[in-house]
């Protein structure tokens, strides 16, 4: 089965709203329409940013998506500084990043809480990139692949076999976020793999030949062939490449196949 790639920038905590406006428009001159019969692209701006993005994006009907860097388990109520789902799919988001190592790093969110924002976000018809990835301890020690596959476990736990079939994954190796040193192509492809057999186990056959696993560290324009050519790997979640318009456009085109 052919999976079509998703490229997903990560803005994390940078662009204010004027400049997610700015970056959007140039994103969109920079990468031609037809691109996107080959590639989906969407961007993941900061919370404050979502209106202005919905709003080019619907204005100049643009096929590029957007989505959150985060989101509640709760749908409303008293928890302070949260954002829910019903939020989010009003502002017309199409993905939401659950379980990013920078959350569940700073903010001490484990398996359990992940995988209840997952069935939130699917309950709210949008599409949860769930994050996992190792240390380099963990890597160091050769247990990679062991550990991804139990925080796939922990974060896909009470998934109906319907929800799984909606899903995308991202395998971020710590070591490899913002620090240059990018996973080699067999690296990201042998635990993207190990991911799409666990799936065939949890899930179905079918639901794994059809899910989207994607690489994320350290991707860039120069580097996204190699990676999209594991046949395993099916895109990349992008933090600093996507904060360039041109860098991004090229990285979404060289995914796509292109340029061309
Ligand atoms: O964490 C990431 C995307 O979610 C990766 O970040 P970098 O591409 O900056 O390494």
């Amino acid at each position: 089965m052919t999976r079509k790639p998703l490229i997903a920038g990560n803005w994390k905590m940078n662009m204010n709203h004027l400049e997610s406006i700015a970056l959007v428009q140039k994103i969109a001159f920079a990468l031609p329409e037809k691109y996107y019969a080959k590639v989906d692209v969407t961007v993941i701006p900061p919370f404050t940013d979502l209106r202005s993005v919905q709003q080019i994006v619907d204005s100049d009907k643009l096929k590029l998506r957007y989505g959150a860097q985060d989101m509640s388990e709760h749908d409303s109520g008293a928890y302070t500084g949260d954002i829910s789902g019903p939020m989010l799919a009003k502002l017309g988001c199409t993905f939401v990043v659950v379980g990013h190592s920078e959350r569940r790093t700073y903010h001490y969110e484990d398996d359990a809480v992940v995988a209840r924002k997952a069935k939130a976000a699917l309950k709210h018809g949008i599409t949860p990139i769930i994050c996992i990835g190792e240390g380099l301890d963990i890597r160091e020690a050769g247990d990679h692949v062991d550990y991804n596959i139990n925080q796939l476990r922990g974060s896909l736990d009470g998934l109906t076999q319907k929800e799984l079939a909606k899903i995308v994954i991202a395998y971020e190796p710590v070591w490899a976020i913002g620090t240059g040193k990018v996973a080699s192509a067999a690296d990201a492809q042998e635990v993207c793999a190990a991911i799409r057999s666990e799936l065939s186990r949890i899930a179905s056959p079918e639901t794994a030949a059809k899910t989207r696993v994607l690489y994320g560290g350290s991707v860039t324009s120069k580097n996204i062939a190699s990676i999209v050519a594991e046949s395993d790997v099916d895109g990349a979640l992008v933090g600093g490449a996507s904060l360039k318009s041109d860098e991004f456009a090229q990285l979404c085109a060289v995914a796509a196949g292109g340029p061309f």
